[in-house]
């Protein structure tokens, strides 16, 4: 197929656009670069420079490069920025999805996979895995910005005649084992490449956010996947799509929950380095237990996670040590 990736110059698009090659996938990457940087595109790929609410600008795409899938990526996606900036993050990642719809409408491409989060589950009050009937329940602008985007896309199929694949990712980490691409040393604030900064100096150290969660530990369990699974994912969902042409919504984690405290005892046992950590106070709207529940990916793509909390370490941790490029920002 020829796929079309939106948001293909940043962290999850451009490992997407790895793998899509390497399962022999032709790409055309259209991205603004407002957190994407150009070397991260493999060089397989065509890149076009532009923004999803530019219709004339898309239409023009849609039209040289007979498209046959989107995979949308692009979005506003800083949880505490949605909150004081609601309208910008409304603006790119409803009305922006729906201008993209319009588009692939006009040029009559008729399957789209669409990157949603767990953040439209908020704060569930349960510690079993998370299924995709579960409440949705967003509780900050940039979450309900990508329910809203989920719906559009709901309201479209019909009209539009558009399948979809929407995943929702839990937390997402890793680089590529290749070493070219990985997240951003400028855009970190996760976890897994927070604790990797501290080991490696790069901050003074990791200040754990909580302790008094209601958790064995005290502190927040969440799921982690690594972005190469990820990425295996979304050719999975495409190739899945393009058979059965029925639109479907599947999260994508392990199933397994790893508290802060598991993060950074296993990043000292996988680094052999000890970890600089100050206990802190909560930080607002951290739900105590993230966990999903991924039998559907599982049964319907036949997809399985591959890699384990330690290769994620690891990974960000390499790329951490030696980035090939660093945050541009447009
Ligand atoms: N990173 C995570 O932990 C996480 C978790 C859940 C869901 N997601 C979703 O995954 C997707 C990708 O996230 P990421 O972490 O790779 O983010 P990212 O910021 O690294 O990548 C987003 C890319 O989209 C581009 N972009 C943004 N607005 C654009 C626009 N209007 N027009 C064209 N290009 C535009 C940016 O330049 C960037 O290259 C997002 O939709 C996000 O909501 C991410
Ligand atoms: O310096 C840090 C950073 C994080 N944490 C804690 O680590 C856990 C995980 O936090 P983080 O890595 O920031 O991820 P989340 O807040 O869980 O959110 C991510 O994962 C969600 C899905 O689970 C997505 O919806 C979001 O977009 C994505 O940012 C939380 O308990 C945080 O309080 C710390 O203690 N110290």
């Amino acid at each position: 197929m020829r796929v079309l990736v939106v948001g293909g110059a940043g962290y999850i698009g451009s490992h997407t656009v790895y793998e899509l090659i390497r399962s022999g996938h032709e790409v055309v990457v259209y991205d603004n670069l407002s957190t994407g940087n150009t070397k991260a595109i493999h060089r397989e790929a065509t890149f076009v420079e532009g923004d999803i609410r530019d219709k004339i600008m898309l239409d023009a795409v849609f039209e040289e490069h007979g498209i046959d899938a989107v995979m949308h990526f692009a979005a506003k996606i800083v949880v505490p920025e949605s909150v004081e900036q609601p309208a910008e993050y409304f603006e790119n990642n409803v009305y922006g999805v729906g201008v993209l719809l319009q588009a692939m409408r006009d040029a009559k491409v008729d399957k789209f996979i669409f990157s949603s989060t767990a953040a439209v589950y908020g704060m569930p009050n349960q510690s079993v895995p998370i299924t995709e009937d579960a409440e949705t329940k967003p509780i900050n602008p940039y979450g309900e910005s990508k329910l809203s985007a989920e719906k559009l896309i709901g309201w479209c199929e019909a009209p539009y005649g558009i399948k979809y694949t929407i995943f929702r990712y839990f937390n997402v980490a890793g680089a590529d084992g290749e070493g070219q691409i990985g997240l951003s040393p400028k855009t970190v604030s996760h976890i897994i490449p927070s604790t990797n900064e501290a080991v490696l100096g790069l901050r003074d150290k990791l200040i754990v956010f909580g302790t008094d969660y209601n958790t064995e530990d005290g502190t927040c369990i969440r799921d982690y996947i690594h972005v190469t699974d990820l990425a295996r994912a979304h050719v999975l969902g495409v190739e899945k799509l393009a058979e059965t042409m029925t639109s479907k919504t599947y999260n994508l984690g392990s199933s397994n929950g790893f508290s802060v405290k598991d993060i950074v005892t296993t990043t000292e046992e996988v680094l052999a380095e000890p970890v600089p950590v100050e206990y802190g106070p909560r930080r607002a709207g951290d739900p105590d237990y993230l966990v999903a529940s991924n039998k559907r990916a599982e049964a319907e793509l036949g997809w399985v996670p591959e890699y384990d909390l330690a290769s994620m370490i690891e990974s960000d941790y390499n790329w951490r040590k030696a980035p090939k490029y660093e945050y541009e920002g447009k």
